[in-house]
């Protein structure tokens, strides 16, 4: 009987054969931290050992807040800076122009890597996926041990595949897509599942959008989300590579599923997850017209180059209706936007452009909403008061629908604008 993208890459890891259900225990290739290294690395402190496991294995990356929007910040990444040191970590973003949302760097920069075993101590590390590696998200306590004995367990997930076929209409993108996944099976449909993307749909998506659909699997209860490492992966990991230790590694043809789920891309339109709830579903048609005050085109869901030009193809020569804020997933792509003439794009628009970093996508600085306003975020998540006012309203949706409502200054359909 074949096996599962899971069963195979935590068996390589755990050197045995093994089977969904079964417990095994493996040592983490990177382990990704953000601002929340700092209470990490008082926790590390209780724990009674001084140093690491292995330096080279974690990864901090600044990105929350930055920079600093209180000393109550300020404070937390001198901690982390202090940390860094004592510890000799050298893979440190710190609040430069090397750094970005944390996501986007593991991704750009090289960690994200074909079966590897990586774990952050953030619930959207499931998007190194993308690159074909089993990552997950996993609590502060829990990275604070990993970092001190460099071991972690793991029950090995049971899997759900989900086949794609057809190729995007104009105006409709990999968002649209996970937001309708999600809308189908709900916030808990794949509870503690490995969810492996097949078909020749995939094949054809670029590596953004593979994020895109591989970061928003936590939105559905999953454990990891994968999608095959073929060429365009390999590619693009070629010269950047952190480590040699990766292989690629894929689900094997006769692989026992939990649940299989198939997609055409030729009956899906642009659509949002309505508030307050990611899996609250709804063709961007029901809501077109609802007025809103804000847009937001950014986090580690949708502000990748590509993201950028999807939206500038629809701003160009228009003006926005409403404040809109632009943030770019890392100052690499930041630059890219400046070179290829997108930020001129947004700036003739009206919208604003902000550093790098999640800003406020969960509501910590940089564009925090008012009572009874209504946002539409290109974000991953829409909970009450997720973007700092719980009397106010967020629709996710893609980077071409969020453009094409700050024209409008209402949710709209960006097939009607392109
Ligand atoms: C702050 C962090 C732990 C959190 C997460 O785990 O995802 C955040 O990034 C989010 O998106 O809600
Ligand atoms: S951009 Fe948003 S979802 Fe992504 S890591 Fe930052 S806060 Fe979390």
């Amino acid at each position: 009987m074949g096996k599962t993208f899971a069963e195979k890459v935590l068996g390589k890891a755990a050197g045995q054969d093994v089977k969904a259900g079964q417990v095994v225990t493996v040592e983490p290739h990177f382990c990704m931290s953000h601002d929340n290294a700092a209470p990490i690395s008082k926790t590390f402190k209780k724990i009674g050992v001084d140093k690491v496991w292995n330096p080279d294995h974690l990864v901090i990356i600044l990105d929350h807040a930055v920079p600093a929007p209180t000393d109550k910040h300020a404070e937390n990444h001198k901690i982390i800076r202090e940390f860094v040191k004592e510890q000799g970590i050298k893979h440190f973003y710190d609040v430069n122009s090397k750094g970005g949302v944390c996501h986007q760097i593991m991704c750009q920069e090289g960690f994200a890597l074909p079966g590897l075993v990586m774990v952050g101590s953030d619930s959207h590390t499931c998007t190194y996926g993308a690159y074909g590696a089993f990552s997950t998200g996993i609590g502060r306590s829990e990275m604070a041990a990993t970092w001190a004995t460099g071991k972690i367990w793991f029950r090995v997930p049971e899997s759900m595949k989900i086949t794609v076929k057809g190729s995007f209409k104009k105006g409709v993108s990999a968002k649209d897509l996970i937001l309708k996944i999600i809308g189908d099976i709900k916030a808990d449909g794949a509870d503690y599942m490995s969810v492996e993307f097949h078909g020749p749909a995939i094949s054809q998506m670029s590596l953004a959008e593979r994020m895109t659909l591989c970061n928003m699997g936590i939105e559905m209860g999953a454990k990891n989300a994968v999608c095959p490492p073929d060429e365009k992966v390999l590619e693009a990991i070629k010269d950047n590579a952190k480590t040699d230790k990766w292989e690629a590694i894929w689900a094997d043809e006769d692989a026992v599923y939990a649940k299989e789920l198939e997609y055409d891309l030729q009956d899906l339109e642009p659509g949002v997850a309505k508030p307050h709830t990611v899996d609250n579903y709804a063709p961007v048609s029901e809501v077109a017209g609802t007025p809103i005050h804000q847009a937001f085109l950014g986090s580690c869901t949708n502000a990748r180059i590509e993201d950028l030009r999807e939206a500038a193809s629809i701003l160009k020569g228009k003006e926005v209706a409403v404040r809109t804020i632009v943030i770019p997933a890392s100052w690499k792509v930041y630059r890219q936007a400046m070179e290829e003439g997108l930020l001129d794009i947004f700036l003739d628009a009206g919208c604003i452009i902000n550093n790098p970093g999640c800003g406020p996508c969960m509501g910590n600085h940089e564009g925090i909403l008012a009572p009874g306003e209504v946002c539409i975020s290109t974000a991953n998540r829409n909970f009450k008061g997720r973007m700092g006012n719980k009397e106010s309203f967020i629709y996710l949706a893609s980077p071409m629908t969020v453009a094409a409502s700050a024209i409008k200054g209402a949710i709209a359909d960006p097939r009607e604008v392109l």
